[in-house]
């Protein structure tokens, strides 16, 4: 395989095809002791069929793929699209190389495929495996097991994690992470962070009633706020006006995180090769991060053992990971930090603007919402926010438009045939959602927000239906075994923030556009100076 083209991931996101390093060559004990699951645990029967069209195929390398100059001629710091967004990234490599391309690996990256065709991404995602591989954050990969190995005790986390030692992850985790009971506990807490934001939120106005123009940044906090309740059993006391200089050095951390990231594993960057100055600031911030994280869990720790739970079907989710195992408790915890912080802030701000853009459809949604919150402050419930169908097509919709990440991602389980080319197996296929999402052919009337479309029967009125669309498109949160395994989570906390906003405000927008920017998370360009009047009753 070739090797002497610019490598660029274009369509980014951490979790969903976090493109990197392999890490078979890399041993380790996922509990830290003698004992390894590995030998354990039966390696699930392989799919051995042979993919009918593989002996008529094109070879791999002759799938069309960028040359370094006609790469650097678009996208490069003088190219037309030295900005784009991901978006229009995506939309302008299929303009040059048709539905399907190939990105050459260089400086120890691996090679990526990116195809812009839904039964492509049916083909990939069916034939996964068991044990579904998502390759990506090498530098999140290379800290967790050959810089710090004594700090994991072998778990890599569900974020950087392969094969069977992702699969006991994830066995440990599914049950603690994703069960409605457990969400359901959550809500009250969860509703009380969001309570105090919003009261942050009314004195953030100016004279024109609009937020400010980094309320981006408050988003985030909320978003921070709230993950420390859900996994660290934790107030971190990112809202408040006052903070501990602890408490904005965690801020500034994550937010160093993941730029470096982006820089490290994103965009090309040799350090895989040579240890550049952008990775040695990264190990040092994770370094800070996994020190402040472990203090806030050694104290919930002290905590539980003062007070024990009585009741083990409300234990919290880190007690629950905490009776598995410390390493796995830690790992979960800050993997949620990483994976649950951004994605809900941006995909909150797609709702909030597309609300904002639509006054009929968000007057729609509060008529519904006046229905459960008879007054602005009233509490919202498990049971009260079992009845909310608008707001959650609501949220679907503004995921359609506006989505968090950027497509999905996942290496071939086995040598397959994308459109008439050769993929051998353990390729990473790059899928472009995030272009057929917004497009017509696959979405009627792409460009309206109509949340009526995730709807059926009456309250569908005649609307397109999402029914009609192919399955594979719309995946906000992924597929399968390897979904996100915070997406429960994610949508009580967006649909406690937005119920929250619409009650009480009519929300508008007197800007451009919205647009988002590359980086780990599709994250707003723009200042978010929504306009929020407070409505009557
Ligand atoms: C709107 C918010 C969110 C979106 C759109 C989102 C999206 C995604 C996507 C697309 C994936 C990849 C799935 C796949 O490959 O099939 C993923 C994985 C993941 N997400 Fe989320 N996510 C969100 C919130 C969260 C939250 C709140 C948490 C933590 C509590 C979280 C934790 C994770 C983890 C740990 C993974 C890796 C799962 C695995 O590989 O087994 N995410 N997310």
């Amino acid at each position: 395989m070739g090797r002497s083209h610019l490598s660029i991931c274009p369509y980014v996101c951490p979790f969903a095809m976090l493109k990197l390093t392999t890490v078979n060559s890399l041993r380790f004990r996922p509990f830290g002791g003698a004992v390894r699951w590995r030998s354990a645990t039966a390696q699930p029967a392989a799919d051995t069929s042979v993919d009918p069209e593989w002996e008529n195929a094109l070879p791999f390398e002759k799938i069309p793929a960028p040359s370094l100059i006609g790469f650097l001629k678009e996208f490069g710091p003088f190219g037309k699209y030295k900005d784009g967004n991901l978006y229009d990234i995506n939309k302008r490599l299929r303009e040059l190389y048709g539905p399907i391309l190939r990105m050459n690996g260089s400086f120890g990256r691996e090679d990526l495929v990116m195809t812009f065709v839904p039964e492509d991404f049916e083909k990939v995602l069916r034939s996964e495996g068991p044990w579904p591989r998502r390759t990506g954050m090498d530098s999140f990969v290379y800290y967790r097991k050959q810089h710090r190995p004594e700090y994991f005790k072998g778990y890599g986390g569900l974020l950087a994690e392969q094969g069977e030692d992702w699969h006991k992850m994830r066995t440990i985790v599914n049950p603690i992470m994703m069960q409605p009971k457990v969400i359901r506990q959550y809500v009250d807490k969860v509703d009380t962070v969001a309570r105090e934001f919003m009261a942050i939120v009314h004195g953030l106005r100016d004279e024109k009633q609009e937020l400010p123009a980094d309320f981006n940044e408050w988003l985030n906090r909320w978003a921070l706020e709230t993950m420390g309740v859900l996994v660290l059993d934790a107030r971190l006391g990112v809202l408040d006006k006052d903070q501990t200089p602890e408490v904005t050095h965690f801020i500034d951390l994550t937010k160093e995180a993941v730029t470096l990231f982006y820089q490290l594993d994103i965009l090309p960057s040799i350090w895989r090769k040579l240890k550049t100055p952008a990775f040695y600031r990264l190990m040092r911030a994770l370094d800070e991060l996994y020190h402040l994280i472990a203090a806030r869990i050694d104290e919930a720790v002290i905590r539980m053992e003062k007070n024990p739970s009585a009741d083990q079907d409300t234990l919290s989710i880190l007690e629950k990971l905490l009776k598995v195992d410390r390493n796995a408790a830690f790992t979960m915890s800050m993997d949620s930090l990483f994976a649950g912080v951004d994605t809900t802030s941006s995909g909150s701000t797609g709702i909030l603007y597309c609300l904002a853009k639509n006054p009929d459809k968000q007057e729609k949604l509060r008529a519904e919402l006046r229905k459960i919150m008879p007054n602005k402050d009233s509490p919202l419930t498990p049971d009260n926010m079992k009845n909310m169908p608008y707001l959650r097509a609501c949220i679907k919709e503004s995921l359609r438009m506006y989505p968090p990440t950027s497509g999905n991602g996942r290496c071939t389980g086995k040598d397959l045939v994308l459109q008439g080319y050769r993929v051998p197996k353990g390729i990473l296929v790059g899928m472009g959602q995030l272009v057929l999402q917004r497009e017509e052919g696959y979405f009627t009337r792409p460009s309206e927000f109509m949340p009526e479309r995730w709807l059926s029967g009456e309250a569908a009125s005649g609307c397109p239906s999402a029914k009609e669309v192919h399955p594979f498109i719309y995946l906000p949160f992924g597929f399968g075994a390897r979904s996100c395994i915070g997406r429960r989570l994610a949508m009580m906390e967006m649909e406690i923030l937005v119920s929250r906003m619409v009650r009480k405000y009519d929300i508008g927008w007197n800007y451009d556009e919205l647009k988002y920017r590359a980086t780990l998370v599709n994250i707003p360009a723009n200042d978010l100076k929504f306009q929020l009047k407070e409505v009557s009753d």
